[in-house]
């Protein structure tokens, strides 16, 4: 039974899939301190949340049953990503089922601070009539600057359209091409300072959007602009906000998050040219259903190992993908964990060249299964695909990937070669059609075998007799064999000799084996 902790209020319908599932026991515990969340997490496999607990390194580092984090949302800039990974948890969000909520919202707040609505209220309320004061403006024919045109961005421009608003749009990702499709003007950070009366943000807080909207930017919008941020605090610098609005370049702001939330002595709140709200973009009924049937989904596929789409810190395989490169992370995995064994050094560096059909799809997960099975021989069970690259780096392991031609016949090969200070160790797999993975090259020679649980690597002369003296040393001690395959290069040169056998050799079997006249190298390979 899996046990999944919900730690922020979410809806009890958008969650049915998990508290209905035998497989699953749901604990809802929304008012944990930081402390209390340490303390519990590390009975639990998976974690809900919205923006209220923040996943920090320290929570992670106590949360030793973890496997997954579900963020119930968008922004996933609570969680420590860095600390998620290294930990090997997975996190998911739900990108989609709060974009209409959210766009809608950015509207209201553009529209109130159009007409001055919440300000008209509160004096009308504290029974004063006041006409003049509250003069709005019209949004036809105003140009609308939009900073970061993903799903919600996009989402407004639609709406600002239909209100006859010239929309100038800029995001990294915007070509020519799509901005004519949705029926505004591409443009950069200066021309939307220039040129727009309405500002609003909708971008990731990262490192690069951090105070995008600063005091140089200020010092060139148009005097009188009215700024929106229904995304992130942190992506405007409130004090050059203050200032702005002090100087007469912004008429009115519309804040639906805070640089800290909630806000505590926080001078733009309760400024007469400010209009706040509580972090409530996301805060509709039909939002909060669907960002968490969508989590509780994709945790669901997780706990169960079936395949998910929105991991933020692993990459998207479709289903038809996955299908077709499913073999390949056994065989890949198995490879890793054949190689380690093979190698006499630490190694310090991996080369991952994929060639035949592997080159038609993103091949990153065949590689994280690969690093996976070379650490986890001697990491165990704390390496999994979500951390296998990330460990690599902590111990001094790069790699690097590339596609070729070279293909050797195979339809789909994938040949890897590890670096260590005493040399290079090669091998490559495949699998066939109906017979599954094989092994078909080790450090230079051509075999081919079947990467089952346990085989047996020697290193020999080609000489006649050998095979039948392996033969007989290991009957003599019932070890079974069950598949042989010998790879040479050269008449009469250096050879190998690759088993497949049912028991893995003694200490004593293998010095009887190094014992045999040509040959130099026995090992065990546990697979
Ligand atoms: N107030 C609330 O309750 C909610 C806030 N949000 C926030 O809204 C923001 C946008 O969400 P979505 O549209 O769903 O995300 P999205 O990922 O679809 O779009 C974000 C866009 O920002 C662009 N971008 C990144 N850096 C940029 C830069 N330096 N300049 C211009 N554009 C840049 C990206 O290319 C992307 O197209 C996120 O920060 C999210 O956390 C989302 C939902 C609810
Ligand atoms: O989805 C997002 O990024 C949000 O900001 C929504 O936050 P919330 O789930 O309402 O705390």
């Amino acid at each position: 039974m899996f046990k999944v902790l919900v730690s922020d209020p979410i809806s009890e319908d958008g969650i049915r899939a998990l508290l209905d599932s035998d497989q699953v026991q749901v604990d809802q515990k929304t008012d944990l301190s930081p402390e209390a969340l340490k303390e519990t997490i590390p009975e639990y496999d998976g974690l809900i949340v919205r923006s209220q607990t923040k996943v920090t390194k320290e929570i992670l580092e106590c949360a030793t049953k973890l496997k997954v984090i579900g963020r119930a949302g968008v922004g996933v800039d609570t969680i420590d990503l860095e600390a998620a990974t290294e930990h090997g948890v997975i996190v998911v969000n739900a990108p989609n089922g709060n974009t209409i909520s959210t766009c809608e919202h950015t509207f209201a707040m553009l529209m109130a601070s159009a007409r001055n609505i919440p300000q008209a209220h509160k004096t009308l309320t504290e029974g004063n009539w006041d006409r003049k004061t509250y003069k709005g403006v019209e949004l036809k024919g105003k140009t609308l600057g939009i900073v970061g045109m993903g799903r919600i961005g996009t989402e407004v421009s639609k709406r600002a359209k239909a209100f006859q608003m010239n929309v100038i749009g800029y995001d990294p990702f915007l070509t020519e091409e799509r901005a004519s499709q949705i029926g505004i003007q591409k443009g950069d950070l200066d021309k939307i300072y220039e040129n727009a009366d309405f500002i609003t943000v909708h971008t990731p807080l990262i490192k690069e959007t951090h105070h995008l909207i600063n005091k140089s930017a200020f010092q060139k919008m148009k005097k009188g602009v009215r700024i929106v941020n229904c995304a992130r605090g942190g992506i405007i610098d409130e004090t050059a906000l203050l200032e702005a609005i002090d100087e007469g370049i912004v008429a009115r702001a519309a804040l639906d998050v805070f640089e800290e939330e909630p806000p505590t002595d926080n001078p733009l709140v309760g400024k007469p040219e400010v209009i706040v709200t509580p972090h409530l973009g996301a805060s509709t009924s039909e939002a909060q259903l669907y960002v968490a049937e969508d989590v509780s989904q994709e945790i669901l596929n997780i706990l169960s190992d079936q395949p998910f789409q929105n991991a933020v810190n692993m990459p998207a395989v479709n289903d038809e993908t996955r299908k077709i490169l499913e073999p390949y992370y056994l065989l890949s995995e198995k490879l890793g964990e054949m190689m380690i064994q093979l190698a006499k050094q630490p190694p310090r560096h991996i080369k991952i060249s994929y060639a035949g059909t592997l080159t038609d799809f993103n091949t990153e997960l065949v590689t994280r299964t690969f690093v996976k099975g070379l650490l986890s021989h001697y990491l165990g069970e704390k390496v999994n695909i979500v951390n296998a690259t990330h460990l690599a780096k902590q111990y001094g392991l790069s790699y690097s990937v590339e596609n070729t031609t070279a293909s050797l016949g195979y339809s789909g090969l994938i040949s890897v070669t590890l670096t260590t200070d005493e040399g290079e160790y090669s091998a490559a797999g495949t699998l066939f059609d109906g017979l599954g993975p094989r092994i078909v090259h080790v450090n230079q020679y051509t075999i081919d075998i079947a990467p089952t649980d346990r085989l047996l690597y020697i290193q020999h002369t080609d000489v006649p007799g050998i095979i039948g003296h392996v033969g007989s040393l290991l009957g003599k001690h019932e070890i079974n064999i069950a598949t042989m395959q010998v790879g040479r290069k050269q008449v009469g040169g250096q050879a190998i000799m690759m088993l497949t056998i049912d028991k893995a050799l003694s200490e004593e079997v293998l010095g009887e084996l190094l014992q045999v006249d040509h040959i130099h190298s026995a090992k065990n390979i546990d697979l």
